[in-house]
């Protein structure tokens, strides 16, 4: 199969080495020409936390090239699908240029999917590309990118795929069918759990959720996830800001699984040594997502008159940092 992969950070690698490794035909669009440069020459790697012996791919295997001249090559060449792993910001405010040359190409011809935590971008890229046929994954796989061309394989999860069109009332086509168990089977190939859904925007609410209470939370105190449980104050403080979600979720007509809470405790324990991705990027003095995790919040609560007094101060104390 032949991938684009534009965003060349944690995930981004991850796929990249994987697909590679597994026979397809992967470029990735990188943002700048170093890391390019690094990649041709010393390839890429995968490595991992339990011992395992790290994956090399050198780097005539796949391609890497700058974001630049990625709507040429897309327009010369197609891809059978197009993967973004860019984080949110970069997503809205520097994709569209780079996106948009696709925008008039037949509704057979544009697949593209989506990794981000957080919401809003579903809708923005819908608009630009009203013909491409998008859809949204889901994942709990954790990657974190040591160097240029070096990403960690932190944590195995799971990989949801569905398509976004779907919900904005488009027709089912036989077509993209195809195409999206095609994919799911070359990433399963490639060594991950994936699947199809057929109500994805509900698995993106139930992340929300999640990274709503979890990130933002261990970005302010500086504590890895586990750490979240260790005293009551912290413990109230994520109830209320769960709290709160649940009560825009109630009025926007979101649902979510009875059990919401104790998957939130769950998955502090289960990833309670990990640098959640949002104290990751305040310690990297990078921007974070929060205004598509908590700012999706606040937006809807504003939507629907609902108060979120916490939400609200969290964005704050969060692009404050
Ligand atoms: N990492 C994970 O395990 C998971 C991540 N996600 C989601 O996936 C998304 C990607 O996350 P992650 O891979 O961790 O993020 P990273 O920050 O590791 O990677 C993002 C990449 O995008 C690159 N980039 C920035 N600007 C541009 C540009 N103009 N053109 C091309 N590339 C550009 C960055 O380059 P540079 O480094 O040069 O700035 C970076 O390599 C996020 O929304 C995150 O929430 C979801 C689940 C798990
Ligand atoms: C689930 C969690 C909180 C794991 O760290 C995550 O998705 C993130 O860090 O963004």
């Amino acid at each position: 199969m032949k991938i684009d992969i534009i965003g060349a950070g944690s995930l981004g690698l991850l796929l990249a080495g994987r697909l590679t490794q597994s026979g397809n035909d992967v470029r990735l669009w990188c943002r700048g020409g170093e890391q390019c440069r690094k990649l041709k020459d010393e390839g890429l790697t995968v490595s991992y936390e339990d011992g395992r012996d790290p994956t090399s791919i050198s780097g005539d295997r796949f391609m890497s090239a700058p974001i630049e001249g990625f709507a040429d090559a897309y327009l010369r060449e197609p891809s059978d699908w197009i993967i973004v792993t860019v984080k949110q910001d970069i997503l809205h405010n520097v994709l569209p240029e780079f996106l948009s040359p696709l925008k008039d190409l037949r509704e057979q011809q544009v697949h593209i999917i989506c990794f981000q935590n957080g919401i809003g971008h579903m809708e923005m890229l819908s608009n630009l590309l009203p013909k491409a046929n998008l859809y949204a994954a889901v994942t709990t796989e954790a990657a974190k990118r040591k160097s240029l061309t070096e990403v960690i394989h932190a944590g195995a999860g799971e990989v949801w795929i569905g398509e976004w069109s779907l919900k904005n009332g488009q027709t089912h086509n036989i077509h993209t069918d195809l195409q999206v168990n095609y994919l799911i089977e070359v990433l399963i190939m490639a060594g991950f759990s994936a699947f199809l859904s057929n109500e994805v925007d509900t698995m993106i609410y139930r992340k929300l959720l999640i990274n709503a209470v979890i990130n933002p939370l261990t970005a302010i105190w500086r504590i890895p996830n586990g750490e979240l449980l260790a005293s009551e104050e912290r413990l109230q403080l994520m109830k209320e800001l769960f709290r709160e979600a649940t009560m825009v979720y109630d009025a926007c007509g979101v649902t979510y699984d009875h059990d919401a809470w104790d998957n939130i405790l769950k998955v502090c324990r289960t990833t309670a040594g990990n640098t959640s991705s949002m104290l990751a990027d305040v310690l990297a003095s990078r921007s974070t997502e929060i205004r598509w995790i908590n700012g999706s919040l606040v937006e809807m609560a504003e939507r629907t008159g609902t108060l979120v007094p916490l939400h609200r101060l969290i964005c704050q104390l969060v692009e404050g940092i």
